[in-house]
């Protein structure tokens, strides 16, 4: 059962943005970014992970076929800090999205669902969305 936030009917095509604006908690340990077509089918789970499951301050990516985990894709960039506000955008594509991270860091994951639309974003952990932009 998801305990954040959750946005659904986003209609977010090829080609187009999401903002997403959000505080970290203090003290805090791992927060999850769920994007795709419902919980059961995620085409990018983005999990900074300051302390949790062994993992110290690296973001574990992964998708969710049919409620099933893909393999993991580990970025060693980390420019986020526990209790302080941060903005990410990922950039929808057929094949590949574009995670933008604060200070010029990006990356890419792989469209591995070929989703056409983002329908649905939730949140996770210890972080609190502020705001949401679609461009
Ligand atoms: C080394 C042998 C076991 O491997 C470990 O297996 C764990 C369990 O499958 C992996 O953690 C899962 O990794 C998934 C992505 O591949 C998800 O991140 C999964 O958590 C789902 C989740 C967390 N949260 C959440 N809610 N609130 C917070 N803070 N997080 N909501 N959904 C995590 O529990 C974990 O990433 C994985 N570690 C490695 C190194 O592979």
């Amino acid at each position: 059962m998801s305990c954040g936030m959750v946005c659904t009917n986003m209609g977010v095509k090829a080609g187009k943005r999401i903002g997403v604006k959000g505080e970290i908690a203090a003290g805090a340990k791992s927060f999850v970014l769920n994007l795709g077509k419902d919980q059961a089918n995620i085409l990018l789970h983005f999990n900074p992970r300051f302390d949790v499951h062994g993992d110290a301050r690296i973001i574990v990516c992964n998708s969710k076929d049919k409620g099933e985990w893909g393999a993991e894709q580990r970025e060693s960039a980390f420019p986020f800090q526990e209790g302080t506000n941060v903005e990410i955008f990922i950039t929808h594509d057929p094949s590949n999205l574009t995670i933008a991270l604060p200070n010029n860091h990006q990356f890419k994951f792989p469209n591995r669902l070929g989703l056409q639309v983002i329908d649905f974003l939730n949140a996770e952990g210890d972080f609190t969305i502020k705001s949401i932009q679609l461009e």
